[in-house]
């Protein structure tokens, strides 16, 4: 890992680096907020608690970090938040950067499958290398790891939780691409990384993965939490909130849906309630 840049921030550190991903063949970005680097600091036999964050389409490593206001309750809760890049950079694939919403910046967390992408946009696999990563390098604990994220990234915490509940502890999402299968965002990427075949893209549907649940525990029996803006332009055509509610509510998993009146898809709706959301966060993996 390359350390790229750090700055003091609330009493620990705001850092970006840069790393050769082996899924994705090419050097990824990252930043990391790490709130005491003391050694031992806040955290339990030197591991530290950490929290994924996801961002959407057009963003990177930066964003969140940037526009989040994250890392003063971070710091408080003793939790390293991680913020991936959206995808891959610089795979020279052509069309990759003609539209704002497929290629790049808009991974979509999925493992592609078709040509020309498969070589390179294997971002579901790519999140899962980074945590390994950096459970070895800044000593996460792989016991208290969550992850959240926004629309595309909302898409991706869901999917990432849902499937692998033995790697993530906790999820929520604000403003998720509850049911890609089905909206204009979703069947544009998951045509164009994973072929025509829809049965393909039923793993990476947050909807049709909670409904195939259906008969099973609740992987997340805390909870899942997602706050929804009414004003969000992008509710209707993309989000599809209530598909994902009606698959909770099927299979049992609880879930606190937030609609909230007035707010937009924007990072002035993250910032007013991601102080909930860490504190969701670090209440679940408090536990046991
Ligand atoms: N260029 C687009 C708007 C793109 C956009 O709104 N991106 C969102 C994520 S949308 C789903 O993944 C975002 O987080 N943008 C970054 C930001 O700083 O707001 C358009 O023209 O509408």
């Amino acid at each position: 890992m390359e350390l790229l840049s750090e700055h003091a921030c609330f009493g620990g550190v705001q850092r970006f680096y840069r790393h050769d991903a082996q899924a994705i063949g090419l050097p990824m970005r990252f930043s990391v907020f790490i709130p005491d680097t003391a050694p031992g600091a806040g955290n339990t036999h030197g591991k530290r608690p950490a929290l994924f964050y996801l961002a959407g389409l057009t963003c990177t490593e930066e964003t969140f970090a940037i526009k989040g206001g994250a890392q003063r309750v971070a710091a408080e809760e003793g939790l390293v938040l991680v913020m991936p890049d959206t995808s891959p950079r610089g795979a020279n694939i052509a069309g990759e950067t003609d539209a704002w919403d497929f290629g790049a910046g808009a991974g979509f967390y999925v493992d592609a499958t078709e040509a020309p992408w498969s070589s390179h946009y294997r971002m579901y696999s790519y999140i899962l290398e980074l945590r390994a990563l950096l459970e070895q390098e800044l000593h996460l604990d792989a016991a208290r790891t969550g992850i959240f994220g926004h629309s595309m990234g909302g898409h991706g915490a869901l999917v990432l939780a849902l499937r692998n509940p033995h790697l993530f502890r906790s999820v929520s999402a604000f403003a998720p691409i509850a049911a890609p299968s089905q909206c204009p965002w979703g069947k544009k990427a998951f045509g164009g990384y994973l072929g025509s075949d829809e049965s393909s893209w039923q793993q990476y549907d947050a909807s049709a993965l909670m409904r195939s649940l259906q008969g099973q525990p609740a992987p997340f029996p805390g909870g899942i939490l997602i706050d929804q803006g009414l004003a969000d332009k992008f509710l209707e055509e993309q989000l599809y909130p209530e598909v994902f509610e009606a698959a909770c509510r099927d299979a049992g998993q609880p879930l606190q849906l937030r609609r909230h009146a007035g707010y937009d898809h924007g990072y002035y709706f993250i910032s007013t309630f991601v102080e909930e959301h860490l504190r969701f966060h670090a209440g679940q993996l408090r536990g046991s």
